[in-house]
Formats: C-alpha cells, sequence, structure tokens
C-alpha cells in the first residue's frame, strides 16, 4: 500500500486525525509505537533543529528531503511534510514532488505565501495572487504519479485577506486538483465550519502553542468540522525545555542528579528502538560457524 494511501486511509478511520510532529527519525519511532496514526515533518522544525534557523524560507528542498528520507525510512506511519512555497517555480515544484514522493512521504503541503515567506502566526506576512497559487498547485498535481500522494493546500490568506478571501482561495485550490486544505491561523473555532461547510474537502487544524489559535481539543475541533489536526512542534518545544533544564543544571551543578528524572533511561530508549532484537541477532550472526 502506497505511503499517500496509508494516510488517506488514516484520515478515513479517524476524525479527527491527530498527526503528530516528529523532528526526528527517534521521535518518530517514539510516536508509532504511543499509537499515532500519522506523523509531521515541520518546515520551521527543520530550519530551528537541524540548521539552527529561524523559519524564514531559509532552507532548501534537499535540507527537508534529509529529514524526511530519515523518518520515512525508521517508521511505516505515513507522513506530512511542510514544503513550504514549493521552492521555486512549476519545474522546481514538480521536481519536489517527484523527490519527496519517491522518498516514502505520504503528503505535502505547499502555501501561497510569497517565496519569502514567515511563520504563519507571525504578523506582516503576504501572500501570492490565487492565480499564482492555481498554477503551483497544478505543477504539483501533474507531477505526481500515485494519485493518493496527497497534495494539501495551505492558505495563509485569512490573516491577510479576512476569512470569505482565504474560503474562496481554498474553493481555487481545489478546483485547481488540491486534495486537502491546511487553513492556517484561524482564530475561532466557528472559522474552521464556515471553512468546511463552503469547500466540501478534508480541512486541517493547526494546534501549534504560543501562536494566534487556541488550543482546541479534538473533539471541539471535530465538532467544528475539522478533519485533520496538527501538532506540527509540540513534542520538539517540550525537548528543547527539557533539554536545555538539563544543561544548566549540568553548568551550574557540576552534576546531573537533580535532573535525571528528566530524562529517558536507557532502558526505555533500547525499548523504542528495538536494542536487543538488533543484538541478539548479532549474537545469532556471530555464533554461527563457531
Ligand atoms: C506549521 C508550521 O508551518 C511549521 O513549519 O511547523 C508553522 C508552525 C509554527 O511556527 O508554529 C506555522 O504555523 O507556520
Ligand atoms: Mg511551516
Amino acid at each position: 500500500m502506497s505511503a499517500g494511501l496509508r494516510f488517506r486511509q488514516a484520515l478515513a478511520n479517524a476524525r479527527p486525525l491527530q498527526i503528530i510532529g516528529t523532528m526526528n527519525a527517534y521521535f518518530a519511532k517514539m510516536a508509532e509505537q504511543t499509537g499515532a496514526q500519522a506523523l509531521y515533518l515541520s518546515g520551521a522544525g527543520v530550519a530551528n533543529a537541524s540548521y539552527g534557523l529561524p523559519d524564514l524560507g531559509m532552507t532548501s528542498m534537499n535540507d527537508v528531503l534529509i529529514d524526511a528520507g530519515r523518518i520515512t525510512s525508521a517508521t511505516d506511519v505515513p507522513l506530512l511534510v511542510d514544503i513550504d512555497t514549493g521552492w521555486g517555480g512549476a519545474f522546481n515544484i514538480a521536481r519536489t514532488i517527484k523527490e519527496f514522493e519517491k522518498a516514502g512521504v505520504a503528503a505535502v503541503h505547499m502555501e501561497d505565501q510569497v517565496a519569502q515567506k514567515r511563520c504563519g502566526h507571525r504578523p506582516n506576512k503576504a501572500v501570492v495572487s490565487t492565480e499564482e497559487m492555481v498554477d503551483r498547485i497544478k505543477a504539483a498535481v501533474d507531477a505526481r504519479t500515485d494519485d493518493n500522494f496527497v497534495i494539501m493546500a495551505r492558505t495563509d490568506a485569512v490573516a491577510v485577506e479576512g476569512l470569505d478571501a482565504g474560503i474562496e482561495r481554498a474553493q481555487a485550490y481545489l478546483e485547481a486538483g488540491a486534495d486537502m486544505i491546511f487553513a492556517e491561523a484561524l482564530t475561532e473555532l466557528d472559522q474552521y465550519t464556515r471553512f468546511r461547510e463552503a469547500v466540501k474537502a478534508p480541512i486541517l487544524a493547526n494546534m501549534t502553542e504560543f501562536g494566534k489559535t487556541e488550543l482546541f481539543s479534538t473533539t471541539q475541533l471535530a465538532d467544528a468540522g475539522a478533519d485533520m489536526v496538527l501538532y506540527p512542534l509540540s513534542t520538539f518545544r517540550a525537548a528543547n525545555k527539557a533539554g536545555l533544564e538539563v544543561m544548566q543544571a549540568l553548568l551550574n551543578d557540576g552534576h546531573q542528579r537533580a535532573v535525571v528524572d528528566k530524562m529517558q533511561t536507557r532502558a526505555e530508549l533500547y525499548q523504542f528502538l528495538g536494542y536487543h532484537d538488533f543484538e541478539n541477532k548479532l549474537d545469532q550472526l556471530f555464533s554461527e560457524g563457531k
């Protein structure tokens, strides 16, 4: 079963589908074994974690592709990847789609911001014309080889042009061939309902913390009509805070005794890696022929 089809099946089996941000292959393995049905690679996460950069359109296709491939190699859970604006014109976007499909990615979301993009929850965003975004989507849809590979159109227009304009854009994006809609930075629960009623396609709600959107529950979002709920950076933010506390303790106290309980144990680490199965295999290989 293709990755795209697995994503579509996960969506059919869960309303809403929770999509868990995983910053690396190990986090993806933890999410898989904790029951996640869909994973996410955040554009901000790649910029921040892998390159120490802000989420301002400074990473390239290959930067994100490397991290995506690491996750798809480590798990079978379908992965949604943030491809920002697709990284260029029609031919660049086509290349992006082909490369991510080949890397085993299930779904991508591409947004209607200008190339010099910003985080969806920051001020002073600018969007391209509807026509330009429609061209981006047509290029993406034309480039996929698996019809089940999911092309999700993200609109950042609500914060710039208002709800009605965002909905109109979403309708045009679906007509151009997009499969699903990422309605970015909505401020009220009933805005999801307005979107869902108008567009007749699965809608994603972004529950990123410390942004413009209140942290609604899955029940609230399902009642409002959202089909997917995204937690792009939740695990990253938590890991960062724990990591910082450990660094401070090491440097201030000269030991880690006060923070050991913030750490995953060696046994827990090994469990998610299947370490002992590998070790047994190694023992078996070496004992053969003796
Ligand atoms: C979803 C997002 O595009 C991401 O890159 O993870 C960001 C998340 C964030 O910065 O909180 C966005 O919403 O723009
Ligand atoms: Mg992003």
